[in-house]
């Protein structure tokens, strides 16, 4: 690349100057114009060629004073190129041997005191050897003569035209320098010149061009020059290349700078804040924040890593909506604690009708809180039927300890991401909903509401059982991880109280973790208590009706539970109760007369025809069918075992979808009888040549359980003897092979199922007087209990001495004896 043009220097000096310097027509000087000790002018970064015109700036003191006695002489010196720039006094060991002599055409003192001299190179010459180095540098030397060239010759012109090429090249990748300088390469039109000219200005080491200048032919000078021309081109064009690309980038980037801002001017007028406001709003908030240090850490760290993301990104909104979400979720935030137990006990009496059990044991849960301030204690779990106000009791808890209320759903909850959430990798990911409710509760103490526990379920994704044994853990849950938030978050002040329909389907070790509380069913009475005092006032609200507006009475509600519902719980009542309300809620908008009171005959209006018997007892007037008592998730049930002989091999068919437990049952039954069949005066041949047909009605539902027991036996111990059954009379239990009756579990669901079926009498094993003792008196109100160890026991309560009407009359084949 070409430095400086040392023409236009001069330039401006005065023509006479310009007449001197014309490199053309004097670049030689005659041996006798020399003198015979050349001084010698040692100059650093540069060589000097003959014909070039250059400035020098002369400091060292040695060279100023043979610049100033040269400048009063003839002005001729010679011009030795260093080999080693840094050396500040040159000796002659720091010199090349070949150099060029120059003329000073001008000296000039500078008002900073140092001193130029502009210098035209003449002829090339060779040191013989040097004479003195003090006050300067002076030389004998061997001038290089320059051999005539044809300058016509077919060589030398492509020579010439090739530097001449090179040298536009270089000046057109060379924007810096002025265009005049194509100018002079134009006129310049001896090829000496040309080769001078281009090396002096060429942009390479002091080595290289003092080989040039070295080199004695000048058409090997202008070949050597013109490869580094060639090799100058190729980097120029590489950093071209370089360039153009950085270039491109850099208007890229510019580009989207510019859009950026326009969007930020548009985001202004909008009043929408931008990344740094956004970023600087999140931080004051998290002022607030008494998280502990490792959270803060973390929370800052992520909000320096969203200052770094391009808010037009798609990992933008993803990193802020969980900066934002640790913000939104309550950190050690606690409601205080009313712990006002009388003021617990007004709330519960007044939102729950009877439950007094519960109530007490809610009441002494509170108490231990009260005592301890401590949270570390069982979760309580509420279990039983559905619709007798497990949900609703957890409220109440959560108003009478004034603490938020929140209420999560397990129903159905397979996959383990729904409790503990999706890692912050994942596409959509999402919190665990146990964080996200604690959001919602704005509270780090709510009571927390776990419904149905018992219907969480495991399959691929996972067990949400083993999350859900971690948040109910108190030794663990103080250190809670959600893959979400990935740092630890403290459950342990919140009040978990989870519901249950039934035990058994719940983990064992979460049961473990958990103090069961029963709820059970609702008698008829109650019922209809809780309609008067809670559901009739609550549905009157929630249709905008006042309680002047509607009178219902006892008869039309008990009329509703006895034909209309079928239930443990309240929920259908209430349903009912809605419909008889909004009945009344239609006439009154359309201001048409009405009865304000609601009787059984309104009942039956509204609600048209009656949907279960009241007594759902079928009778005995036939052999081998018996009534039953069940337990099923939705409460108790009384159910009907039937039996059925024919004639046959004594085959044995049952039917009903039995589980494998009630089928079990049946064959027991039947082997009892069949080896106490002298016993029951029962003839042997019967077993062997009729075959046996049971059956439990109300296939849909698949019943199981071993309860079923005797009352299996006696619809086989009845349809064998053709006796009839007691009337009105129910029993439960299970039995043995040996004929022992065992007791079963669910007691209080199946006297209450027992009752609204319209059975007066019931046979229990007497185990079972335990359960029946724990149980309210008003419960058993209108009901007999037997009590038995053995199916001979059951036989004689349950058995009738009378045969059915029309008993079965047995046939025999005559067996043949082989003798
Ligand atoms: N003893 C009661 N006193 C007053 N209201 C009651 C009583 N029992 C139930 N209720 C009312 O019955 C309705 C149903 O109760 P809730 O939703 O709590 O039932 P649940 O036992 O939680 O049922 P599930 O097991 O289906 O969740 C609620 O409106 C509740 O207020």
């Amino acid at each position: 690349m070409f430095k400086s043009l040392p023409i236009q220097l001069v330039q401006e000096e005065s023509d006479d100057l310009i007449q001197m310097i014309n490199p053309e027509q004097d670049s030689d000087l005659k041996p006798e114009d020399l003198p015979e000790e050349l001084s010698i002018l040692p100059i650093k970064n540069t060589v000097l060629f003959p014909g070039v015109v250059i400035p020098i700036t002369v400091g060292r003191q040695k060279s100023i004073k043979l610049v100033k006695k040269a400048y009063q002489g003839n002005r001729i010196i010679g011009v030795v190129a260093q080999k080693n720039s840094q050396a500040e006094e040159p000796t002659v060991e720091d010199l090349y041997r070949a150099g060029t002599v120059a003329r000073i055409i001008k000296m000039l003192v500078l008002p900073d005191g140092n001193t130029t001299i502009i210098i035209q190179g003449k002829n090339r010459f060779a040191i013989k050897e040097f004479v003195q180095e003090e006050p300067y540098l002076t030389a004998r030397i061997q001038l290089q003569s320059e051999p005539k060239l044809n300058a016509n010759g077919k060589e030398t012109k492509a020579l010439v035209q090739s530097l001449k090429d090179a040298a536009t090249k270089i000046l057109k990748l060379n924007p810096e320098i002025p265009i005049e300088a194509q100018v002079a390469l134009d006129n310049i039109s001896s090829m000496a010149f040309l080769v001078h000219f281009l090396a002096s200005n060429l942009n390479v080491e002091v080595a290289e061009k003092q080989k040039i200048l070295e080199t004695q032919n000048l058409v090997d000078r202008g070949t050597l020059l013109l490869q580094y021309m060639l090799k100058d081109i190729q980097m120029l064009e590489i950093k071209h290349e370089i360039q153009k690309k950085v270039h491109t980038d850099i208007d890229q980037q510019q580009r989207d700078y510019f859009l950026r801002q326009q969007i930020k001017v548009l985001q202004d007028e909008l009043g929408y804040d931008g990344p740094d406001k956004e970023v600087e709003k999140l931080r004051k908030r998290a002022e607030n924040k008494s998280w502990p240090q490792p959270v803060a850490d973390h929370f800052s760290k992520e909000l320096d890593k969203l200052l770094r993301i391009n808010p037009m990104a798609a990992e933008y909104p993803v990193a802020m909506n969980y900066v934002e979400f640790m913000l939104d979720l309550p950190w050690g935030e606690y409601t205080l604690d009313d712990f006002d137990l009388k003021r617990a006990k007004k709330i519960l009496d007044q939102d729950h009708f009877g439950l007094e059990k519960v109530k007490t044991r809610i009441l002494e849960y509170l108490a231990v809180l009260k005592l301890k301030q401590d949270m570390r204690g069982p979760i309580l779990c509420l279990y039983g039927p559905p619709g007798v106000g497990k949900t609703s009791l957890g409220r109440s808890i959560a108003k009478a300890l004034q603490r938020k209320y929140v209420r999560m759903s397990l129903g159905g909850v397979h996959d383990e991401a729904e409790i503990r959430g999706h890692r912050k990798t994942y596409v959509g990911a999402m919190p665990g909903k146990i964080l996200q409710n604690l959001k919602k509760a704005q509270s780090s103490n709510p009571v927390f509401i776990l419904d149905e526990i018992d219907k969480v379920k495991a399959d691929f994704r996972g067990d949400p059982s083993s999350a859900m044994l971690e948040v109910l853990d108190p030794e663990q849950n103080n250190t809670f991880g959600d893959n979400y938030l990935e740092v630890e978050y403290d459950l342990s002040k919140v009040l978990f109280i989870a519901t249950a329909n039934a035990l058994d389907t719940i983990h064992p070790a979460l049961r473990d973790r958990m103090e069961v509380i029963e709820v059970s069913g609702y008698t008829l009475e109650e019922k209809v208590e809780i309609a008067l005092k809670h559901l009739v006032p609550k549905q009157l609200k929630e249709h905008g009706l006042k309680t002047s507006d509607v009178k219902i009475s006892r008869a039309a509600i008990a009329k509703v539970v006895n034909s209309y519902t079928r239930e443990s719980g309240v929920r259908n009542l209430e349903r009912k109760i809605g419909t008889l309300v909004r009945s009344i809620a239609k006439s009154v908008a359309m201001e048409e007369p009405f009865d304000k009171t609601v009787t059984e005959e309104t009942v039956t209006k509204v609600l048209g025809a009656e949907i279960f018997d009241e007594e759902l007892y079928q009778g005995n007037d036939i052999a081998g069918v018996v009534t039953g008592l069940a337990w099923t998730q939705v409460g108790g049930e009384i159910l009907f075992v039937e039996s059925s002989l024919s004639k046959g091999k004594g085959g044995l068919t049952i039917s009903g979808q039995l589980g494998d437990v009630m089928k079990e049952s049946a064959m027991a039954a039947l082997s009892y009888l069949k080896s106490n069949a002298d016993a029951l005066q029962i003839d042997h041949r019967v077993f062997q040549q009729y075959d046996l047909h049971i059956h439990v009605p109300a296939g849909a539902v698949p019943k199981d359980g071993p309860s079923a027991g005797i009352t299996m036996f006696t619809s086989l111990a009845s349809i064998y003897t053709q006796r009839k059954v007691k009337a009105k009379l129910a029993m439960t239990g299970e039995i043995t092979l040996r004929g022992k009756v065992l007791p079963v579990g669910g007691i209080k669901e199946k006297i209450l199922a027992a009752k609204r079926s319209g059975i007066k009498e019931l046979v229990l094993s007497s185990k079972n007087r335990r359960d029946i003792e724990e149980i309210e008196k008003h419960y058993l109100k209108g009901l007999v209990f037997h009590y038995v160890d053995s199916v001979e026991e059951v036989m004689k309560i349950a058995l009738l001495k009378d045969q059915v009407d029309k008993p079965m009359k047995f046939v025999f084949a005559e067996q043949k004896i082989h003798a």
